[in-house]
């Protein structure tokens, strides 16, 4: 990744442990604003664990990651939750809440602290669920939402946080072929508007298509980093799935066919 300028995520010869398994050794990586990195890998190689790691949410074994030029451990909460967003693999829902609710707790990192909601923070929501075709559903009990709707009004909360650093965890899983494209898309034009992008796919025809650089755990705690081209390769990733893949350009985009 480019070294030059100023950086919005940076990990230097990163180690993570979980367990007594290593899930990466010596990662390094600079993420500028504008770029979306894709962690990929088998079941259990480690991506929830790493991406974890890198939005500070767990303990590192060696290295440092750093946020904008600063080590997440100087960061405090709040200022941290102004800058980075983390859209968690699940999120399990004790308590019935609106729509509406939910998505505005994205903006809890940007209130005061006694702060009620203002008009602006009710419009920034509305907008995230009008991006995730949720806007007519506001007033919906969130215990009702199916597994997609309950996805999309996890994306949307991130999107009303409106952070500079979004860390994705499966962002795609429940989503219908429309909303995966919608997604994966909207995260591409927010990377565009100068945002960075760290998001966990299994889908290697959608990382071809929507990353700038990609980290692969083979689940022994081997890792391989590069950009998209370098890493998606039929060999490399036939090694680290254990399963025979091909590699074709079909009218200019990769695709990966299971022999
Ligand atoms: N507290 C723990 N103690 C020991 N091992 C753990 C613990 N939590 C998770 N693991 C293991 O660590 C490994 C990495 O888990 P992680 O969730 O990061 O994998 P993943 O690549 O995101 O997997 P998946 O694709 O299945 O979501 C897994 O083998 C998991 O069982």
């Amino acid at each position: 990744m480019k070294s030059d300028a100023y950086a919005l995520l940076e990990a230097d010869d990163l180690a993570v442990q979980i367990g007594e398994r290593w899930i990466c050794c010596d990662l390094s990586l600079r993420l500028m604003p504008g770029e979306r990195l894709v962690l990929i890998g088998p079941n259990g190689a480690g991506k929830t664990t790493l991406l974890h790691a890198l939005a500070g949410l767990r303990d590192v074994q060696r290295g440092e990651v750093r946020l904008q030029g600063r080590a997440l451990a100087e960061w405090p909460g709040r200022e941290l939750a102004q800058v980075r967003g983390v859209q968690p693999q699940s999120q399990p829902d004790w308590f019935a809440a609106t729509v509406m609710e939910t998505a505005l707790v994205g903006r809890h990192p940007h209130l005061g602290r006694w702060a009620w909601e203002s008009g602006d923070d009710v419009r920034i929501a509305h907008e995230a669920l009008i991006c995730m075709g949720l806007d007519h559903m506001g007033e919906r009990n969130i215990l009702t939402l199916s597994g997609g709707e309950r996805q999309r009004l996890a994306i949307a909360s991130l999107l009303a946080q409106q952070p500079d650093l979004y860390l994705l965890d499966e962002p795609l899983s429940h989503l219908d072929l429309h909303y995966q494209m919608a997604v994966l898309a909207h995260f591409s034009a927010l990377a565009q508007a100068g945002a960075g992008v760290v998001m966990v796919l299994h889908d290697l025809n959608l990382a071809a298509r929507f990353a700038d650089h990609v980290v692969l755990l083979d689940g022994s705690g081997k890792m391989v980093s590069g950009t998209a081209d370098e890493v998606l390769q039929a060999d490399v990733l036939s090694a680290a799935f254990g399963h025979p893949l091909r590699r074709h350009v079909i009218e200019g985009q990769v695709a990966f066919l299971l022999e």
